[in-house]
């Protein structure tokens, strides 16, 4: 079928019907044309955005890179393949992400606009966060997951190999994690691990990580500590476990760790072997205990 080219009178009605906001800005940045969608989005009646500078609607902190960013834009300065997201601001306070396309005008006067094109895109950026984050980390406890856990500790094996630097780990096993959820149900068992996860966050450097290796089971590494440094944190952190209530009342918790220091040329996987051995004698020496290699 021969396609037929609509008459220019409907553009007009093309660009009030489109699903997508679509504004005009003059070379002062000030809105020429705003149609229904882009007030829509941005809560605003049409009268209240034409004649106003476009960053009424752009955070405070962006508002003098995107001013200069227009201006280089209508000089013809900026690449006009303009395609960005940015944080926009709602009329009503909300914060919303927007993927803005632009294109540049001339009209009948020679007078340059550009023309920006915007989808909202704040529950697909929402999704892709929480996806990033799920794929990193452990949903239940928010810590890192084993596999960025692993990663993180090959880097710090790296970094050690390269700059000599020390680097221990521990890892952390609760005691009789079973009997929890037997007695009290696998819903306060959640809640123990979430706690606990917490607490033993708490207490470490900022620098250190803590990874949710599996189950009831924790992985510390501690970058630039020594052999006695280790074992004195994560001491620290079985006495922490051991005199903070947990969960429900009367529900008392330990933990048993084995603590290991990097030795140069060691991979992560021989490293943390050892660590898993002491961590045996622990638990066969009566549990609630911390030992080192
Ligand atoms: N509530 C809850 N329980 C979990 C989760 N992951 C693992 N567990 C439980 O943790 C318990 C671990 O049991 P075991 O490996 O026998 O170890 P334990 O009872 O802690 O005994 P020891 O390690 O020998 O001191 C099991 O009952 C698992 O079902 C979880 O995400 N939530």
């Amino acid at each position: 079928m021969p396609l037929t080219l609509l008459p220019q009178d409907n553009l007009p009605r093309i660009i009030h019907a489109a699903p997508i906001g679509i504004c005009i800005t003059n070379a002062e940045g000030r809105f020429e044309m705003v149609n229904p969608a882009y007030c829509d989005f941005y809560g605003y009646a049409e009268q209240e955005l034409l004649g106003q500078h476009f960053t009424l609607v752009v955070p405070e902190a962006e508002r003098a890179r995107l001013t200069e960013q227009h201006r280089a834009f209508i000089h013809g300065e900026a690449d006009q393949e303009c395609r960005e997201e940015h944080e926009v601001r709602c009329k009503n306070g909300e914060r919303r992400t927007i993927l803005a396309e632009a294109s540049r005008l001339v009209d009948a006067q020679g007078e340059v606009k550009k023309v920006t094109y915007v989808v909202d895109i704040t529950r697909q950026n929402a999704l892709q966060r929480r996806l990033a984050f799920l794929a990193s980390h452990d949903e239940l406890t928010g810590l890192l997951n084993r596999r960025a856990g692993m990663s993180r500790l090959d880097e710090e094996i790296r970094r050690g190999q390269r700059y000599g630097t020390l680097l221990s780990v521990a890892i952390i096993d609760l005691d009789h994690f079973k009997r929890i959820n037997d007695r009290h149900g696998h819903a306060v068992g959640d809640e123990v691990l979430c706690e606990t996860a917490a607490l033993m966050r708490q207490e470490l450097r900022a620098s250190d990580a803590l990874v949710r290796l599996g189950g009831e089971e924790f992985l510390v590494i501690l970058p630039g500590v020594d052999r006695p440094r280790a074992l004195e944190a994560i001491e620290r952190l079985r006495r922490l476990i051991e005199l903070t209530p947990m969960g429900q009342p009367g529900l008392a918790l330990t933990l048993s760790a084995g603590v290991a220091n990097w030795q140069a040329g060691e991979s992560s996987h021989l490293l943390l072997e050892r660590a898993d051995k002491v961590l045996y004698r622990a638990k066969a020496r009566g549990r609630n205990l911390a030992l080192m290699t």
